[in-house]
């Protein structure tokens, strides 16, 4: 949307729903659309409104553009809670310079879940134009309004290989390129040039046409209690780090930077490397930077900013973090999207100083992370929402038009600091891309 374009009308219906469907079994098996996690989440089925964003103002642009489209739409939503009445679920890029376009989404059904109270929300636009309207029998029917399950299609499975990019070195590939960026960003930093530089790599895969994408997205809603399961225009993941949620002036984050592989199947090496990471003064240091980028960002929108005292533990299937849960009070009526470009680039995805390490990035990386270690979430007419960095997720390509193949690649990394061993930095992406290897697995 441009500032020349009309403001969208949209008339969003929400009703309650009597009965709990499964939200992941209704998810389009192509391109679902949803957010989920434990008992609470959504799922879109179809499309209504899609806005694109590009650019340094990505941010500043949605959010300009959807508290137009929030202030022009009629809403009707007796069930009033987090996600009901009209919500857009979006995905934006990490790096200003991105070719990947950023997007708002509003869904033409809306089907979700928060604790045992569920509903359905339609969302049209044009509401005086015949035959495109939200539905009045919605309001009678409910449940009967939800589209029938899909049977579930097939699953052939992904395997991934680390991405070969041009300019590769031809034998270890993408592989040795990351290590060398990792001394590289060692150096700097011994050097001066910067504190922390998050640096990732990427594996990609190919998945074969007619593939049921809701198996990997059931698979990591699963496993990955403590995250929230995402799908978003090709973007599929689970992420433990919530960027922001806002709720009734009510904010709140949870930061994680420092990092050790789970020994699920070996309780006192998994326990030791609890302990570790607890302990370690590197990764103590390397989680303060976190957690300080992101009150230094959130403090001008806030009052009554607290964070848990000290990090705790986060156990997560793949790896622990170190975990720091911030709340705070709006002080204005910032949106959650406006929240989300004031946070962004976070210290635990970018770096620190900001403007050095997205710098570094920008060089050391041979690739575009694309929306990977951007943001992901939804946002509804309040301004209202939850968003996450896209971590532990994976970018389906355009699907082939005569092989019906879709790429799908894969993104993670960790952050570097003084003292950064390459090859134990290589270990931490391999535990942080299991979410993704394992979902898609055969
Ligand atoms: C960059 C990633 O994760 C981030 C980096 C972490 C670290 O360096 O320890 C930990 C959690 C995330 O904030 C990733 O998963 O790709």
């Amino acid at each position: 949307m441009t500032s020349e374009t009309a403001v969208p009308r949209l008339r969003a219906v929400t009703r309650p729903l009597d009965q709990a469907p499964d939200l992941l079994a209704l998810a389009d098996p192509s391109d679902p659309l949803l957010w989920h996690r434990g008992d609470r989440g959504c799922v879109g089925i179809g499309e209504t409104l899609r806005l694109h964003f590009r650019g340094a103002e990505r941010f500043r642009d949605a959010a300009t553009a959807w508290r137009k489209i929030a202030a022009a739409a009629s809403v009707d939503d007796p069930v009033s809670l987090p996600g009901s009445g009209l919500v857009a679920l979006g995905t934006f890029a990490f790096a200003d310079s991105s070719a990947a376009e950023s997007v708002l989404i509003v869904p033409r059904i809306l089907v979700a879940r928060h604790r045992n109270r569920w509903w359905i929300t339609e969302t049209t636009a044009a509401p005086d134009r015949a035959g495109d309207h939200a539905d009045p029998e919605l309001a009678t029917e409910g449940l009967a309004s939800v589209p029938a399950p899909q049977a579930a299609g097939s699953w052939p499975g992904v395997e991934f290989v680390p991405r070969q990019l041009p300019g590769d070195p031809e034998t270890a590939g993408s592989v040795a390129s990351y290590l060398d960026g990792v001394r590289e960003s060692v150096q700097r930093i011994e050097r001066g040039a910067a504190e922390k530089i998050v640096l990732a790599r990427q594996i990609e895969g190919q998945v074969a046409a007619g593939s049921d994408l809701r198996v990997p997205l059931t698979r990591l809603a699963e496993r990955y209690l403590d995250c929230w399961t995402f799908a978003v225009d090709g973007m599929i993941g689970a992420s433990p780090e919530t960027l922001i949620r806002s709720t009734n002036g009510a904010v709140s984050a949870r930061v994680l930077a420092g990092t050790r592989a789970r020994h699920a199947d070996a309780p006192q090496r998994d326990a030791q490397a609890r302990d570790e990471l607890l302990t370690s003064s590197k990764e103590q240091h390397e989680h303060a930077f976190a957690v300080q980028s992101v009150v230094t960002a959130l403090s001008p929108h806030v009052r009554e900013l607290r964070t848990s005292e000290e990090p705790f533990p986060l156990q997560l299937p793949n790896v622990w973090h170190l975990a720091t849960d911030l709340g705070a009070s709006l002080d204005e009526h910032s949106s959650a999207i406006e929240l989300v470009g004031a946070l962004h680039p976070t210290a635990a995805v970018a770096g620190t100083p900001t403007a050095a390490a997205v710098a570094a990035i920008a060089e050391l990386e041979p690739f575009d992370r694309g929306r990977y270690s951007g943001a992901v979430g939804w946002i509804d007419a309040a301004g209202d929402g939850e968003w996450v960095i896209a971590l532990r997720c994976a970018q389906l390509g355009a699907t082939d038009p005569t092989t019906g193949v879709r790429s799908v690649t894969a993104s993670a990394g960790g952050g570097i600091v003084v003292g950064s061993d390459p090859e134990h930095e290589f270990g931490e992406t391999v535990s942080k891309f299991r979410p993704v290897t394992e979902a898609f697995a055969p």
